[in-house]
C-alpha cells in the first residue's frame, strides 16, 4: 500500500496561470494533476487545498476509484467546473502514482495502444482569410493531418480565435475582462467563403476545422452548416451554447456537417443525452475539467456505444499536464477521433519538462512510467499568479452575448 503523506497545489504563471497538485506517498512516489480553470484559477486551488487536500492524507493512493466516488459523492454537492477540475486534479495525479509504481507509461495500465498516436489539430488563424490558409500551409508543411482554421471578420475589431503571433493564442488576455463586439450577420457572411480557399489552397487530404464558439442561434448553426458541407469540414465546434440541447435536433435537421460539443462540460450527465440521441458526433470533454480520466474514461465508452469520438479540448489553458494525461487517454481508448494541440509557450514548457512529443500529425505520450510529465518547482516559482480573464461578447447594439 502507498499512503498519501502529503499534497499541495502550486499556481504558477509562466506566460498564463496554471493550477497544478501534486501528491507525495510514503514510499516516496509523487503524482502531478492538472487543476486550471481559465479565469477561476483561485477558487479550485482553494478547493483543493481547503477542502480536499485534508480528506486525502493517509488514504491509500492506489484506490483511485474510490478515492474519486469518495470525492465526488462525499461532498453531496455534486458536479460544476470547481468540484470536477478539482478531483480531475486528485484523479490524474494518483494514476501518475499507478503507472510509477507499475514502472509503465500510464497507457499501457488503460489497455495498451490502439493505435500508433494521436491525430492531433493545430490552429490556424489570420486577420484575413489570405493570412490563415497561409498558416494553415505551414501547418500542413510540419505534417498536420488536421487543421483548425479561424479567420478575422470584416467589419469587427477582433474574433475568437484570431491571434496577433502566427502559433500561440492567449484569450485570456486582462486582469479584467474586455470587451469585443460580435455580429452573426458579419460572421455567417465570413467562414464558407474561408473554408472554399481553404480547399483550393490546401487540396482534400487534410481535415479542416473550425470553432462557432457557441455564437449562433440553432437556425443560423443549421445554416452555417450547410453551407459548409461542400468543403468536407471534420467538424464544426459548439454551434450553439449546450445547454439546451433540443436545439441539436433542429441543427442535425438541417446539416450533415459533423458536430463537436462539450469542453465546457464537467459530467457525464452533461454529455448523456446528446450522445444517446446521436445529436453530436465529437464530445469534447477533458480529463481536466471532466473528473479526470475515471470519469472521462466513463465518457467515452458510453459515446462508444453510439458511434460518437471523442475530440478532447486541449487549449493552452489546459496545461501541458492535461495534455500528457489527454494523449495516454487517446492512445487507448477505441473510439479516439482527434486531439486538440494548441502549442505552449517554451516558457510553459520549460516549466513542465515533458515525454510527450509530436511527429508526422500524430502526438505520442511516451514511455516514462505515470503520466510523463513533472514540474519544475523553483522556476515555477520565478512565475507568480497573475489575474487574467477571458473576454466578453456584447451585440453591436450593446447586449451582452456570448464569448
Ligand atoms: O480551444 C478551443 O476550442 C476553445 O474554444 C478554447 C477556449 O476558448 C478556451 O480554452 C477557454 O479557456
Ligand atoms: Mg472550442
Amino acid at each position: 500500500m502507498s499512503r498519501i503523506a502529503s499534497a499541495r497545489v502550486i499556481v504558477t504563471s509562466p506566460g498564463r496561470n496554471f493550477v497544478t497538485l501534486k501528491i507525495e506517498t510514503d514510499d516516496g512516489l509523487t503524482g502531478l494533476g492538472d487543476a486550471t480553470l481559465n479565469g477561476r484559477e483561485l477558487a479550485v486551488a482553494s478547493y483543493l487545498s481547503d477542502h480536499v487536500i485534508p480528506c486525502l492524507i493517509g488514504r491509500d493512493a492506489h484506490r483511485i476509484e474510490d478515492l474519486w466516488q469518495y470525492l465526488y459523492r462525499g461532498a453531496y454537492w455534486r458536479r460544476g467546473p470547481v468540484t470536477m477540475t478539482a478531483i480531475a486534479a486528485v484523479d490524474m495525479a494518483l494514476w501518475d502514482i499507478k503507472g510509477k509504481a507499475a514502472g509503465l507509461p500510464l497507457y499501457q495500465l488503460l489497455g495498451g495502444a490502439s493505435r500508433e498516436g494521436c491525430m492531433v489539430y493545430g490552429h490556424a488563424n489570420g486577420a484575413t482569410i489570405e493570412e490563415t490558409i497561409d498558416n494553415a500551409l505551414h501547418y500542413k508543411e510540419q505534417g498536420y493531418r488536421a487543421i483548425r482554421l479561424q479567420a478575422g471578420v470584416p467589419g469587427l475589431a477582433t474574433t475568437y480565435g484570431v491571434s496577433k503571433d502566427r502559433y500561440f493564442y492567449e484569450p485570456a488576455d486582462a486582469d479584467l475582462p474586455t470587451e469585443a463586439v460580435w455580429s452573426t450577420e458579419k460572421y455567417l457572411r465570413s467562414v464558407a467563403p474561408l473554408f472554399e480557399k481553404a480547399r483550393d489552397a490546401l487540396g482534400w487530404d487534410v481535415h479542416l476545422l473550425h470553432d462557432v464558439h457557441h455564437r449562433l442561434t440553432p437556425i443560423e448553426a443549421g445554416r452555417l452548416g450547410r453551407d459548409l458541407e461542400p468543403f468536407r469540414p471534420f467538424w464544426m465546434e459548439d454551434p450553439t451554447p449546450a445547454e439546451n440541447q433540443e436545439a441539436f435536433r433542429l441543427i442535425r435537421q438541417h446539416t450533415t456537417t459533423p458536430i463537436a460539443v462539450g469542453e465546457i462540460f464537467n459530467s457525464i450527465w452533461d454529455a448523456k443525452d446528446l450522445i444517446q440521441n446521436q445529436l453530436i458526433d465529437y464530445i469534447r470533454a477533458t480529463v481536466v475539467h471532466a473528473g479526470g480520466l475515471t470519469h472521462l474514461r466513463r465518457i467515452a465508452a458510453l459515446a462508444d456505444l453510439y458511434q460518437v469520438r471523442t475530440g478532447c479540448h486541449g487549449a493552452t489553458d489546459l496545461s501541458p499536464v492535461t495534455m500528457a494525461a489527454a494523449l495516454h487517454f487517446g492512445l487507448s481508448i477505441p473510439n479516439f477521433g482527434v486531439q486538440e494541440y494548441m502549442r505552449h509557450t517554451a516558457e510553459t514548457d520549460a516549466v513542465f519538462p515533458h515525454a510527450y512529443s509530436f511527429a508526422g500529425g500524430l502526438m505520442h505520450p511516451g514511455d516514462a512510467p505515470g503520466l510523463g510529465i513533472e514540474i519544475d518547482e523553483a522556476l515555477a516559482a520565478k512565475h507568480p499568479y497573475k489575474r487574467a480573464y477571458l473576454p466578453v461578447n456584447r451585440l453591436e447594439d450593446g447586449t451582452l452575448w456570448n464569448w
